[in-house]
């Protein structure tokens, strides 16, 4: 899919509004406006992500290019629709999963973007790290990998007998194991101390902490193209943090916060992005085994490593409209993290993010 590629080489800052455009979300002009395109793009998103992704800037471009977006009803076979060149979607019901491919069979000349099986695999925090496992970098200086991490389905009072049995280092990221697109499926926690351990509500996923100078980086994958951007993460955590600090505590959404770390004045060992070479054989990589062309890494290289990278989460369909974020929303955001005790009763103090 050539959209992306589109949007950034030909970036223009200011585009305004243009009612015409919004034709994509009524579908009598949105069939007036396929007529008359080259591609015609039918889309089954949330409301919510319609409101991210087909932003006017995006859709300026797109008529431009002779791209149009059209809805898809989903309660009416899509065969009745359309006719479509690409359909886009971020759902894995069986329901929407045999429509599809009853609609495939019928109009195989039609893509799909992106498999809903292949989809849904991003969908566990387990499953979705499995192929970085199995990646094949032998020739880069870099190392990729993924922190050590334990999955923990059900009975929370088995938790810290098992996190011994698996050797894992505190302080732990605890992530609920399904990503649903709700936000509870992004409520994180860290937990400091084996005993607070059980205070945790599973089916969840535990990651050993990485220390990684606050800065995570996000690597979207759209097709062939690919764009790195620094985003402000969680910040290191020390000696001092680990003997003074007892409970679990709630994490920040930091990642999906419209500051962009950019254009922040960081260390260069901190900030310097991870080796292009690299990226690419990444993306390629990931691209052929998890079977997807439209996706984001998050990865953080460990402080005091500097050839040593994690993936901590993979994302399908991600906020792709906040790769460019403006740096005048940064001085705004800096600062405004905090992790939020919920697991004592006595309060601590809280641990600010790094450049805070
Ligand atoms: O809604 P947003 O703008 O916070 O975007 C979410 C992403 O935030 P980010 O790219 O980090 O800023 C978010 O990325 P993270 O998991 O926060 O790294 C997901 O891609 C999320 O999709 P889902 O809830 O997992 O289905 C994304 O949600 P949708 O865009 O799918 O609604
Ligand atoms: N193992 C880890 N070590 C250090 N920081 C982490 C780790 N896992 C997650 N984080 C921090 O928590 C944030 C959210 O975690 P992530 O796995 O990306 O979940 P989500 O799907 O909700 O974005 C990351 O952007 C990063 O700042
Ligand atoms: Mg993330
Ligand atoms: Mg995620």
């Amino acid at each position: 899919m050539r959209l992306h590629g589109d949007v950034s080489d030909d970036e223009e800052e200011g585009a305004v509004m243009d009612p015409a455009l919004l034709s994509s979300s009524s579908p009598p002009a949105g069939a007036a406006a396929a007529a008359a395109s080259r591609l015609v793009v039918g889309y089954a998103l949330t409301k919510k992500k319609v409101k991210s992704f087909l932003q006017p800037k995006l859709l300026l471009l797109a008529r431009k290019k002779g791209i149009s977006f059209i809805p898809i009803d989903e309660t009416r076979p899509l065969s009745e629709q359309g006719p479509f060149d690409i359909i886009l979607h971020k759902k894995t019901s069986k329901e929407w999963q045999r429509f599809l491919e009853d609609y495939h069979e019928v109009h195989p000349e039609v893509t799909v973007l992106d498999p809903p099986n292949a989809i849904e695999h991003l969908n566990n925090r387990q499953s979705m790290l499995e192929e970085v496992a199995d990646l094949n970098l032998s020739s880069f200086y870099e190392e990729v990998c993924t922190p050590r991490q334990l999955v923990i389905m059900k009975d929370p009072s088995s938790i810290p007998t098992a996190v011994a049995m698996a050797g894992l280092t505190l302080p732990l990221v605890a992530k609920p194991l399904v990503v649903d697109g709700t936000s509870k499926s992004h409520e994180l926690s860290l937990a400091y101390d084996e005993a607070s351990l059980p205070m945790l509500d599973p089916p969840l996923v535990l990651q050993e902490f990485v220390n990684h100078g606050g800065i995570l980086f996000k690597v979207y994958i759209i097709g062939e193209a690919i764009q790195v951007v620094r985003r402000f993460s969680l910040p290191d955590v020390n000696t001092y943090d680990l003997l003074n600090n007892v409970g679990i505590y709630r994490l920040p959404r930091v990642s999906c916060a419209a500051a962009s770390a950019d254009h922040a004045d960081l260390d260069p060992r901190i900030a310097e992005l991870p080796p292009r070479p690299l990226l690419e054989k990444l993306g390629r990589e990931l691209r052929g085994r998890l079977g997807l062309r439209l996706f984001n890494i998050d990865m953080i290289r460990e402080l005091g490593a500097n050839d040593r990278y994690y993936i901590i989460d993979i994302n399908y369909f991600p906020a792709e409209g906040k790769i460019n974020v403006s740096s005048r929303h940064i001085s705004a955001r800096v600062g405004q993290f905090n992790i939020v005790q919920v697991g004592v009763s006595s309060p601590l103090p809280k641990v600010g993010l790094a450049g805070g």
